[in-house]
């Protein structure tokens, strides 16, 4: 193989296959010792265990990142400055973007989870200090040049767009099977470890996040915890490859001694060799590498964009439209709301709901946890229940709850500042003259709004059914009533107290 240039849309640098490469074959292979982690970095050590852990350091990519300013500082003593001198200095991501770009993100999820305050707070309360205290390790002058926010999150996005998951060392010596191919996947063969860690986004969403796992770091402060069994480590060259959605013709797979890249298929020569980053959305691309993928898309009339796309749906919505469509429905007081909030959460469920169309057949499925987590919220009766048998309510699809679907979708589409239509004509006249960044983010918006719009679309379609059915059924009895009204009247005949607010 080489490393090449290859056009911005294939990635721009990338490895080629000089000769044609069979299927199962090693490519390369790296030694562990080469692996940039913060362990094979000596500053950890150098620092004192009990200094790190009391500095924070050793979770999320707090460590990682000093480690790699470090290690820069260190120019050529450092094992890996030749590493770093082969690694990009600038990035597209919206870490970057200014606020006039950022704001053509507006309603996608990269907002949310963008976290660029959080990152300076951990520069600022952090890495900071942590450098301040110990000018043996860290030359004073070099802190206004090497030790800044901007190096901050220059590594930081170096992390996110280049890094691998791995199990650490001594779990794989004790659990795996050296000679097994299968059980020497490397834990994530994906980088932009970002989504392995990424939780969902808290329902309040007070703060984003640049790096997933500070959520995790805010609440893994129990020195006590179970050690992640997993690190996010900079592996040289492996990094070079490049990805797109169900391309990847190599996977990374790992021995004690060292890390192997092996075909998945046969590869010609003058193929580009690809990796995969989990095929991901084009919100976290962007996000965490700064690129998307626009591919055509099958089964449509010559549409492009990533068949990976998905949209996520905060559970606050699914309580802000309950309470405005079914006030009827929901009389509990906010305390109780907040009960049944807490209840599903402790349960297990999530506080983000996932939209995809699949992309092998086209078919769009509400989630079931939206429709028994709108039921939740809408019926008390289904409250009690739920709670006597520790079950979620069933997901059905009963009007009531497809109402409330229908204006939170509805709702989630006027998040954005541009129709769908509007979008879409840019998209189809004048894309190659927006900047990059715009381009980016049209994109990202686009691929958003059609599956929101689908499933508008298809649940409009449901309720009509529904209402149908409803109507059907109690035109043809005169007397009793259905399941479902009988269910409304229960809630009503409660004498919940009235909202005086709503619910975050
Ligand atoms: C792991 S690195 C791959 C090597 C990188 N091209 C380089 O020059 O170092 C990931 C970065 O490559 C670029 N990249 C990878 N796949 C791409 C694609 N399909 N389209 C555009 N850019 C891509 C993005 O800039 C991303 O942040």
């Amino acid at each position: 193989m080489d490393v090449i240039q290859f056009p911005p849309s294939e990635g721009g640098r990338g490895a080629v296959a000089l000769k044609d490469i069979p299927e199962g074959h090693t490519v390369f292979e790296i030694p562990r010792s080469l692996v940039l982690s913060t362990r094979t970095s000596t500053l950890p050590q150098r620092f004192g265990g009990n200094a790190w852990k009391k500095a924070m350091l050793h979770q999320g990519w707090s460590g990682l990142i000093l480690c790699m300013m470090w290690e820069a500082a260190q120019g050529s003593h450092s094992k890996w400055s030749a590493y770093f001198d082969s690694l990009p200095t600038s990035f597209d991501t919206p870490m970057f973007w200014n606020d006039e770009d950022l704001t053509e993100l507006k309603g996608t999820s990269v907002v949310d989870k963008l976290g660029k305050d959080q990152a300076e707070k951990d520069f600022t309360e952090k890495i900071l200090p942590a450098v301040q205290s110990r000018p043996d390790l860290f030359n004073s002058q070099d802190i206004p040049t090497k030790y800044t926010l901007e190096t901050y999150h220059l590594m930081g996005t170096r992390i996110s767009s280049r890094s691998f998951t791995l199990e650490k060392a001594e779990e794989e010596v004790e659990h795996h099977d050296a000679d097994d191919p299968a059980e020497n996947e490397a834990a994530n063969t994906s980088m932009g470890s970002a989504m392995d860690v990424d939780g969902p986004p808290s329902l309040d969403h007070e703060q984003g996040d640049e790096h997933p796992d500070h959520q995790e770091e805010e609440e893994g402060n129990n020195e006590e915890e179970e050690e992640d069994s997993t690190e996010v480590v900079m592996i040289p060259l492996a990094d070079i490859l490049n990805a797109r959605y169900r391309t990847e013709n190599v996977k990374l797979f790992y021995e004690p001694n060292c890390l192997k890249m092996v075909s998945t298929k046969p590869i010609k020569a003058g193929e580009q060799i690809w990796n995969t980053y989990g095929d991901l959305p084009n919100a976290e691309l962007l996000r965490g590498f700064g690129h998307v993928d626009y591919l055509p898309l099958a089964g449509t009339d010559n549409k492009f964009g990533n068949p990976g796309d998905v949209v996520e749906v905060r559970a606050d919505l699914f309580v802000q439209c309950a309470l405005e469509v079914h006030p009827e429905h929901v009389k509990e007081a906010e305390s109780e709301l907040i009960e049944r909030i807490d209840w599903w959460l402790e349960e297990g469920g999530d506080d983000v709901f996932v939209l995809e169309i699949d992309p092998d057949s086209s078919e769009l499925e509400i989630p079931p946890p939206m429709l028994s987590f709108t039921r939740l919220i809408l019926f008390q009766a289904e409250w009690e229940r739920a709670k006597s048998k520790s079950k979620p309510p069933k997901p059905t699809m009963d009007m009531q709850t497809l109402s409330v679907l229908v204006a939170v979708l509805e709702r989630r589409l006027q998040a954005y500042d541009t129709s769908l239509e509007a979008d879409e004509s840019i998209l189809n006249t004048r894309l190659d003259a927006l900047s990059l960044n715009k381009r980016h983010a049209l994109i990202v918006r686009v691929g958003e709004k059609r599956i929101l719009q689908a499933y508008r679309d298809k649940v409009g379609h449901l309720l009509d059914e529904a209402r149908m059915k409803e109507a059907g059924a109690s035109s043809g009895k005169s007397s009793g009533k259905g399941k479902r009204q009988r269910e409304a009247d229960d809630s009503e005949k409660d004498g919940g107290r009235r909202i005086k607010r709503q619910v975050r």
